[in-house]
């Protein structure tokens, strides 16, 4: 007596399917929840302790991003719509945030007005981020007074002379009970003579009200991995130099269509160049492109075309595949060769990650469900009330004209043509925050399949005791809230 489909049977029937499209069965209990481990691999040799990654995006992943998702136990892959320098600085950040604390302040520089969105303190440094040397700062009523004024705000700023420094790799233990000492309402971390970060009172109160952290991503030297994305241009040579010298733990090659020329002759390049650093290659949909970079020497695979949310080239080119069929076919090959995959885009909720793991994915990766965060890169802004911040494609105009130019106008392609836009996102709060929630309520998922970490849940998928069916219109509107005349989503 046959129920649902194992997952040969449910994706090879010429439809590309997604995480909505299907559903899993579940199948037996016989352990608590807290009985899952959702430890993996991000590729070769960069094991997590939870399968989460974030996307290589400027609205994504920069410095305070990569800390939090490191101490949460998964990686940041840093962006390089920016200079090599510019990259190699967010990653050095990254790694001088031992505590990973986002100030609720902003930042100028000597030259700037008054930002038009200020947290409790405006401090002014001399890059107008960090790290870099403080040079002064403003508190929320300095703000207040300065207000309507057109003022270059380093001539009203306070000096640093009362301002407390401490060093950058101080625990949180530590700066609260020096918060208190010095009757301080901020300290400023301080390393090699830079400030690397500004904790305020606040955060740190808030930062102790989430979910305990668990095991933090570290690596050899004792900081934060990070993880870097490049191009396969000649240029990204040179890049990624600096990206290994700021101490880089892992390369992705970023692209929509990995299976070329371009990259297989940079995976060749780095495996030679740079043997111990773990390269991940992509993105691929299909089973022939993932034998490709497999046979090239990648430690890891990335996969997804046209899935994210942000995502147009399945409109623009006609060219990518339904997400949890691309999963579920690349996994099945890169398994084979013990190779990780990342599936990349279209994650909107906890059970699209279960979905993404089950069908044998070792990490997912994200941008839309991250870019809303406390930690994703730019201010907070108002749009008809709600508070958002700004999500963009890598491929949209607005991205492509601020720092890839070269990329698109390169040798051959004079005309531009976009594959992503430009939108915005609901605020999320911390990752730190939501996160936690989110890998529980995967665990969750985990249990009511019977599966106690993603290495059994890929036996049971490829045992065909995991099973499968395909959703009607009316299940997936089933399977949703309905027939309610209003509601609450909240999750936690
Ligand atoms: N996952 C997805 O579905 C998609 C992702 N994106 C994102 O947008 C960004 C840009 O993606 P792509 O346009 O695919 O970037 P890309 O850098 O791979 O490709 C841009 C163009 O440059 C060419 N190219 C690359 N290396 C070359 C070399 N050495 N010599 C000559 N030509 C070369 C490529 O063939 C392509 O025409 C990435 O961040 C990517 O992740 C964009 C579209 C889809
Ligand atoms: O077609 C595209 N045009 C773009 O401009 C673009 N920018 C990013 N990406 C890809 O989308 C992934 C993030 O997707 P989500 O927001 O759904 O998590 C990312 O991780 C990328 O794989 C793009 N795809
Ligand atoms: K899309």
């Amino acid at each position: 007596m046959e129920d649902g489909f194992p997952a040969p049977k449910t994706f090879n029937q010429g439809y590309s399917l997604t995480y909505d499209d299907v559903i899993l069965l579940p199948h037996y209990i016989d352990f608590p929840t807290d009985a899952v481990s959702v430890s993996t691999r991000l590729s070769r040799n960069i094991p997590l302790s939870i399968p989460c990654v974030a996307s290589p995006m400027d609205t994504v992943s920069e410095a305070h991003m990569a800390a939090s998702m490191a101490a949460l136990g998964g990686i940041a892959i840093v962006h390089y719509n920016c200079t090599s320098s510019q990259q190699a600085s967010i990653i050095r950040s990254a790694k001088s945030l031992r505590v990973p604390i986002t100030p609720s302040v902003s930042f100028a520089s000597p030259v700037d007005g008054l930002p038009a969105y200020h947290g409790r303190y405006v401090f002014i440094t001399e890059s107008g981020g960090l790290p870099s040397k403080l040079l002064g700062y403003l508190s929320s009523s300095d703000c207040e007074n300065l207000k309507d004024k057109p003022v270059k705000i380093f001539d009203y700023k306070r000096d640093c002379k009362s301002v407390e420094y401490v060093n950058w790799d101080c625990d949180l233990g530590k700066i609260e009970t020096l918060l208190d000492e010095k009757d301080s309402d901020f300290l400023v971390l301080e390393r090699d003579g830079e400030a690397v970060n500004v904790v305020v009172k606040e955060d740190v109160e808030r930062l102790k009200g989430y979910p305990k952290l668990g095991a933090g991503t570290v690596g050899a030297d004792g900081e934060w991995m990070v993880g870097a994305a490049i191009g396969t241009r000649e240029s990204d040579k040179e890049r990624l130099e600096h990206l290994v010298k700021a101490g880089a733990n892992v390369v992705v090659l970023d692209s929509s269509q990995g299976n070329s020329i371009y990259q297989i002759e940079m995976i060749k390049f780095i495996k030679k160049t740079y043997p111990q650093l773990d390269v991940i290659g992509g993105n691929v949909v299909t089973m022939a492109q993932a034998q490709n970079l497999i046979q090239a020497g990648v430690d890891g695979l990335r996969v997804g075309m046209g899935s994210g949310s942000i995502c147009t080239t399945q409109e623009v080119c006609a060219v990518g595949r339904g997400q949890a069929t691309a999963v579920y076919k690349v996994s099945s090959i890169a398994a084979l060769h013990g190779v990780p995959v990342i599936a990349d885009g279209g994650i909107s909720n906890s059970g699209h990650i279960v979905k993404a793991l089950v069908l044998g994915a070792s990490t997912v990766m994200m941008g839309s469900f991250l870019a809303g965060s406390t930690e994703a890169p730019g201010a907070y802004e108002y749009k008809n009330g709600q508070r958002v911040k700004k999500y963009r494609g890598m491929g949209s105009l607005e991205a492509m004209t601020k720092g890839s130019d070269q990329r698109y106008l390169g040798d051959t392609a004079k005309l531009k043509i976009a594959q992503g836009v430009v939108g915005a996102v609901a605020d999320k709060g911390s990752v730190l925050k939501f996160i936690p929630y989110t890998m529980q309520a995967v665990k969750q998922g985990f249990q009511d399949l019977g599966a106690s970490s993603l290495p059994s849940a890929h036996e049971l998928l490829r045992s065909g005791t995991l099973r499968f069916e395909v959703r009607t219109g009316a299940a997936q509107a089933e399977g949703g809230v309905h027939g309610l005349i209003s509601y609450e989503k909240k999750s936690f």
